[in-house]
C-alpha cells in the first residue's frame, strides 16, 4: 500500500506537471529564440547553426528597419513598401520555425545509462508486446543491464511514447508486428508477452485475443525452436477462472467457463501453457511459465478499464467510484517493477513448471475503493453496479514457489 500511496501521489502530480510542462516548453522556445540572437558568439556553430543565426539576426535587423521607418514617418503605415517587409519578415519567421524543428531532429538525444556488458554476457532479447504497460518496463530492466532488445508491438494496447525514451539508442529496435504473424528474427531470448490483458480490451475482440494468443504464441514457440531461443510466457492468473482453491497454488487445475464472456483470454491462456509445454516436451524448446496476478503502476493507459487506473481517475475526477457487484471480490495488487524482477529471474532460471508471480495482500474491492478514496480525498462516492459476468470472486496467488525457485517476493 506503501507503493500504491506513491503510485496515487504520482499520478496527481504528473497531471499538475503535464500543464507545467506545456508551459515550460513554450517559454524555452522563447526563450531560446531570445538569447540565441543575443549571444551568437557564445554559440557552438555547426553549419545548420550558424546558418541559422544569420537568418535570425538578418530577420532582427528587417524587423527593426521597418520599425524605425514606422517612428520616422508613421504616414507611412500600410504603404506598399512596408506590407513588403512584413510579409517578407512573416516568411522567414516561417522558415526559421522550421529549421528550429529540423535542428531539434539533429540534437543527439539523451538515453539513461546503460550498463556494459561483454558479447559473452550480452543477449538479445525479443519482447512481444515490448510496447505495452508491462512489455515497456521489461523493455527498460534489460537496456538497462545492458542488453540488445526488439520490441515487437501492433499497437493495439501498447503505445510508442512507452518506449519512446529509447527510440534511437543503439541497443533498442522498435517493430510494429501483430505476432499473428510469423516472424524471422535471430535472438536468443524471446518474452511472450502480446495480448491485450484489461477484460474490456480482450473481451472487445474475442476471436482476435484468441489467435494472439494461440497462433501468436504458436509463431513464437516456432521461432525459438528454428534459433535455438529460450521462451518466457506471459500467463495469467485468470487460468485459475473462478478459484475453489484459496489461495492459488499453482497444482491447481482451475475453474474457467470454456464459453463465457471472459473464456477468449482465460482459455487461450490456458492453450498457451498447453502449447509451451508440448513444444518443451516435444522439440525440447526451454520455456517459463509465468503465471501473472492483478499489476499495477505508471504507464498504465488512463482507459485501461482495469480497477486500479478507473478508480484513480474516478477519484480525481470526483466522480463516483464504480464498485461492480457487491464489492466483496478480492484481488491483490503488484507493482510493476516487481512483477518484471520476478519476469527476469524465472527466465533465467532452470524451473520450467507455472510460476506464480503476485502479492498476497489481499483486499475487498470494497476496502480498495476506500484505500483510493482516502489516497485521493476529494468528493467522491462510492457506488455499486451490476456485478461483472463470471469475476473471480477471490484470488490470491500463493508464492511459495516464487520464493523457493527464484528467492523471489514482492518489496
Ligand atoms: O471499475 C471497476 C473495474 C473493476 N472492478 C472490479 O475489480 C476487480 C478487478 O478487476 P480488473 O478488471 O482490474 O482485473 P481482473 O482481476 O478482473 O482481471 C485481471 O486479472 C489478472 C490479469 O491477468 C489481467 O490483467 C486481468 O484479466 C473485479 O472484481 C472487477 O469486477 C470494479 O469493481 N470496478
Amino acid at each position: 500500500m506503501h507503493r500504491m500511496k506513491s503510485y496515487v501521489r504520482r499520478e496527481n502530480y504528473s497531471c499538475i506537471m503535464t500543464g507545467l510542462a506545456v508551459i515550460g516548453i513554450v517559454l524555452l522556445w522563447i526563450s531560446m529564440t531570445a538569447s540565441r540572437s543575443e549571444s551568437s558568439s557564445d554559440v557552438p556553430t555547426s553549419a545548420g547553426h550558424a546558418e541559422l543565426l544569420s537568418m535570425h539576426s538578418s530577420l532582427q535587423e528587417k524587423i527593426s528597419s521597418i520599425n524605425r521607418m514606422l517612428n520616422e514617418n508613421p504616414a507611412l503605415k500600410g504603404t506598399q513598401s512596408l506590407n513588403a517587409g512584413i510579409e517578407n519578415a512573416l516568411t522567414k519567421l516561417k522558415e526559421l520555425e522550421s529549421r528550429f524543428k529540423d535542428l531539434e531532429v539533429q540534437v543527439p538525444k539523451k538515453y539513461p545509462d546503460v550498463r556494459f556488458l561483454n558479447y559473452k554476457d550480452r543477449k538479445r532479447i525479443l519482447i512481444t508486446g515490448g510496447a505495452g504497460f508491462v512489455g515497456s518496463h521489461l523493455v527498460d530492466k534489460l537496456l538497462l543491464e545492458g542488453h540488445e532488445v526488439i520490441a515487437v508491438d501492433n499497437f493495439f494496447t501498447g503505445r510508442k511514447r512507452n518506449v519512446e525514451h529509447w527510440i534511437g539508442h543503439h541497443n533498442f529496435e522498435l517493430i510494429n508486428h501483430d505476432i499473428v504473424n510469423p516472424l524471422f528474427i535471430e535472438v536468443d531470448q524471446i518474452y511472450h508477452l502480446a495480448s491485450p490483458a484489461s477484460p474490456p480490451h480482450y473481451m472487445f475482440n474475442p476471436v482476435k485475443t484468441i489467435k494472439t494468443n494461440t497462433v501468436g504464441t504458436i509463431n513464437v514457440l516456432g521461432l525459438a525452436k528454428r534459433v535455438g531461443a529460450r521462451v518466457l510466457l506471459a500467463s495469467t492468473s485468470e487460468v485459475y477462472g473462478d478459484p475453489e482453491v484459496h489461495p492459488q497454488t499453482e497444482a491447481y487445475w482451475g475453474h474457467v467457463n470454456p464459453i463465457g464472456p471472459r473464456a477468449c483470454y482465460d482459455e487461450a491462456k490456458r492453450v498457451a501453457e498447453t502449447l509451451a509445454f508440448a513444444y518443451l516436451q516435444q522439440e525440447g524448446v526451454p520455456v517459463r511459465i509465468s503465471r501473472i496476478f492483478n499489476t499495477y503502476g505508471p504507464r498504465m493507459h488512463i482507459n485501461d478499464g482495469r480497477v486500479v487506473s478507473n478508480f484513480i481517475l474516478q477519484a480525481l475526477q470526483g466522480q463516483d467510484i464504480t464498485v461492480y457487484g457487491n464489492g466483496a471480490q478480492t484481488r491483490s495488487f503488484q507493482f510493476v517493477t516487481d512483477l518484471v524482477d520476478g519476469l527476469v529471474l524465472l527466465m533465467n532460471s532452470n524451473f520450467s513448471q507455472p510460476v506464480n508471480i503476485g502479492n498476497p495482500d489481499e483486499h475487498t474491492i470494497d476496502e480498495f475503493a476506500q484505500i483510493i478514496h482516502g489516497m485521493v480525498g476529494g468528493g467522491s462516492g462510492v457506488v455499486h453496479k451490476a456485478a461483472v459476468e463470471d469475476d473471480p470472486r477471490r484470488r490470491k496467488p500463493d508464492i511459495t514457489r516464487a520464493r523457493e525457485q527464484l528467492g523471489w517476493r514482492p518489496l
